[in-house]
């Protein structure tokens, strides 16, 4: 497995297979009125593992699509993806946290494992770890949605995934109870290393998060951009480190 070195802030990414993504072309059949859509095109790059790697753009430029590519749950496009052996150990955190309303939030985080998984010993621990152990008898319902949200994040990593695919898992939360949980994300990442692909619309979230970051635009169905991010740890959480960096590249 590869190792994870965090020194002086900085992550070093060493060992595994990277992702290998090659999408030559993804159309939305025409609907209604709305004629066929060329909504990806031409787009090929590899994810280093334990790499933290943010697609972002505005709404609107593909996203979601070219995430849902990488998870498999689209398959209806022109191009390969191949995500090597961690294939098997894939997880997906969505914008919505999916909680199932008739479970309590401990049996929520169970559901995602098999019956007897040593894993299953696991989740209150977690749970306590993502802030949730005073909750973990509740329903959903009577979680806040930064609450729900720190749930799915727990599903998420009781897994142990090599894979980690996130959806805008932040999106319609006040600025504080984001920073929080993109605090806790990787604090979260750090002790269970594994391959991160977030999409965000969010540049301040990109660069606070990423280790790099893909750019897709509105028209133009392809990467305009894709940087590396040397951030320390503590300038992620410096305004003004994380303001110059967000100069630095979207002003490309
Ligand atoms: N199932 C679908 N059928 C037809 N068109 C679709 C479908 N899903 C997405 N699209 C269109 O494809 C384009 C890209 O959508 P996508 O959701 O990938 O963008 P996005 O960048 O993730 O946007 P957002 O940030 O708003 O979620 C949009 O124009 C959208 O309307």
């Amino acid at each position: 497995m590869a190792s994870l070195n965090v020194a002086n802030g900085k992550i070093d990414v060493a060992g595994g297979a990277p992702i290998s993504v090659s999408v030559h072309r993804k159309v939305f059949p025409p609907v209604g009125d709305r004629a066929a859509q060329l909504v990806l095109k031409d787009i090929s790059f590899e994810v280093a593992p334990r790499s933290f790697l943010v697609i972002t753009g505005p709404s609107g430029c593909g996203k979601s699509t070219l995430l849902n590519i990488m998870a498999g749950l689209d398959r209806d496009y022109d191009g390969s993806v191949d995500l090597g052996p961690a294939r098997d150990r894939l997880a997906f955190i969505f914008q919505t946290p999916r909680l199932l309303p008739w479970r309590t939030v401990y049996e929520n985080i169970s559901l995602a494992l098999p019956d007897g998984d040593p894993r299953q010993s696991r989740i209150a621990a977690m749970l306590e770890r993502v802030g949730l152990g005073q909750a973990m008898n509740a329903y959903p319902e009577r979680l806040s949605l930064g609450m729900q949200r720190r749930a799915a994040l727990a599903r998420g990593f009781i897994l142990e995934p090599e894979i980690l695919l996130m959806d805008e898992p932040f999106v319609s939360l006040d600025e504080q109870t984001a920073q929080s949980l993109r605090d806790l994300l990787l604090e979260l990442w750090h002790s269970h290393p594994t391959t991160v692909i977030f999409v965000t619309h969010d540049r301040t979230e990109a660069i606070q998060l990423g280790t790099r970051i893909l750019r897709l635009a509105p028209g133009k169905a392809s990467v305009v951009q894709d940087v590396t991010i040397d951030l320390t740890e503590a300038q992620r959480h410096d305004r003004a480190a994380v303001l110059a960096e967000q100069n630095r590249i979207f002003a490309a």
